[in-house]
């Protein structure tokens, strides 16, 4: 029925990871969580892990960049079933479309409700500073422009529609639920939001393409997310996403700065601790029928 270009991607290829899947645990999340570079720290939240090495899990893509340990980790966050991607999928590592969201049709198809996307990103917004938080309200998709989109080839209704709507991609009561939590936490000074806008990569942005992305009205760059928010929202979950601001992106030609990996990660691990007290504390409030309670 379908062309070769979606082989290993179909609904059934996806059934069968995730029945293999739930055939090696008794967890039923109904969260699940994608850990950005250097994010990974997240996972290790969940109590009574059940975690497979991606390379052991059928059909499954490998993790290559430094900072993506490559493990789905099942486990209970404060009683709650959450499944958690250690390490995610890029363009740039050279996986097509269709696989670097293969993981969140998987998650769809044992039950998932509701997903949590979490990256490192440059910081276009001029007041934004390093180790912000940015609660992702809307997104520009600049691959997508170019017809790259993980939702081209045809489409398996059993998903979702052809032409779905993505004026809501970004659901508005989580990303009220997150600003409430960071008030509660304390979090008010670095807490923020904005729009996110994913780029191939793997090079960081000249100059001039910062500037353009922020004259676009862009508040964070980075090179994932928007491919994962697109497919869960095709199948009808609910996302909410964040940005760790681990870097400015340059754009004055007499700077000193240099935009590289190992600040990312190194940024991570000093927010780590907070990012993960406010997902952590996000799901206890996600209720099993995902209202905001
Ligand atoms: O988006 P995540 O996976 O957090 O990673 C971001 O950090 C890496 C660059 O340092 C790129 O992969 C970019 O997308
Ligand atoms: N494209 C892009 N991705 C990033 N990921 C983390 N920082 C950056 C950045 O400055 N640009």
């Amino acid at each position: 029925m379908f062309p070769e270009a979606n082989k290993g991607y179909s609904y059934e290829d996806c059934k069968a990871t995730a029945d293999w899947l739930l055939a090696q645990t008794d967890v039923r999340p109904t969260v699940g969580i994608v850990c950005g570079s250097g994010l990974g720290g997240l996972a290790d939240m969940l109590k009574d892990q059940v975690a497979f090495n991606y390379k052991d899990i059928p059909n499954f893509p490998q993790s290559t960049v430094h900072g993506h340990a490559g493990r789905l980790v099942f486990g209970t966050l404060k009683g709650r079933p959450c499944v958690c991607m250690q390490g995610r999928f890029h363009l740039y590592e050279g996986y097509p479309i269709h696989k670097i969201t293969l993981p969140i049709r998987i998650f769809k198809l044992i039950g998932v409700e509701t997903v949590m996307l979490t990256n490192a990103a440059g910081g276009l917004n001029q007041d934004f500073k390093v180790g912000d938080i940015m609660i992702i309200k809307d997104h520009l998709n600049m691959p997508g422009f170019a017809g790259i989109n993980p939702l081209s080839g045809p489409n398996d209704e059993r998903f979702g529609v052809r032409f779905p709507c993505m004026s809501d991609a970004y659901d508005r009561e989580l990303q009220q639920m997150a600003m409430d939590v960071g008030q509660e936490l304390g979090y008010g000074d670095f807490l923020k939001e904005g729009i996110y806008c994913v780029l191939g990569g793997p090079s960081f942005e000249t100059i001039a393409e910062s500037r353009m992305l922020h004259k676009l009205g862009v508040d964070a760059v980075g090179m994932s997310t928007v491919p994962e928010a697109i497919i869960a929202r095709h199948c009808g979950m609910r996302v909410f996403a964040l940005s760790l601001i681990t870097n400015h992106a340059v754009m004055d030609y007499d700077s000193e700065e240099k935009a590289n990996h190992e600040e990312v990660l190194q940024t991570g691990k000093q927010r780590a601790e907070q990012l993960e007290r406010l997902v952590s504390t996000m799901v206890t409030k996600i209720e099993h029928n995902n209202n905001y309670v």
